[in-house]
């Protein structure tokens, strides 16, 4: 891509990564300690989550952009505002139907369901995909690319997806 730009966005929200498990897996080899390591993202916590999403484009439009920073705004607007403030769950979270029972009971509590557990990673292609396929609805596609989604979820831990 000769052009790439790109555009962040804020939004606060709760999730929990219930698949945390650091006993076990991928580099729980590293993690040597004489107490059992405590799995605090388990626990409902919230984040000031930072997205940013970087769109590219080999040509540029009549108005020498490669889109207008205005246009990407509008095409995550909805979704930001619905996941500002809600709650990131995943549907196969064995605590997912009582969450949303409890949403329902009080209304204070805006779930925001997804099919996966709400890692950054997870949540990085998430926004990747949603974009994209707002940019196929569009036909816009063979002229702009999302080239990669980055999501800070603390000042210190950020994942970032290209794509396939
Ligand atoms: N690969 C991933 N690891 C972890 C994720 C994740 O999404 N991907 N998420 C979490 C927790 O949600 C947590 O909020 C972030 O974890 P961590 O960086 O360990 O948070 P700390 O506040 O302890 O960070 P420090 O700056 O090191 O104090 C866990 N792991």
């Amino acid at each position: 891509m000769r052009w790439q730009i790109s555009k962040t966005f804020r939004f606060e929200a709760g999730h929990r990564v219930w698949k945390q498990n650091l006993t076990y897996g991928r580099g729980a080899q590293f993690t040597v300690t004489k107490e059992t390591p405590i799995n605090k993202c388990v626990n409902l916590h919230g984040h000031s989550y930072l997205l940013e999403v970087v769109l590219g484009s080999d040509y540029l439009s009549e108005q020498e952009m490669v889109m207008d920073f205005h246009h990407i705004k509008s095409a995550l607007k909805d979704l930001i505002e619905t996941m500002d403030h809600s709650f990131i769950i995943d549907v196969h979270d064995p605590m997912y139907p009582e969450l949303k029972e409890l949403a329902e009971k009080y209304g204070s509590l805006k779930i925001f369901p997804v099919d996966f557990c709400p890692t950054a990673e997870a949540l990085a292609k998430f926004f990747y995909d949603f974009l994209t396929e707002r940019l196929r609805e569009a036909g816009l596609l063979g002229e702009v690319k999302v080239v990669k989604v980055t999501l800070w979820e603390t000042a210190t831990s950020k994942a970032e997806y290209y794509g396939e």
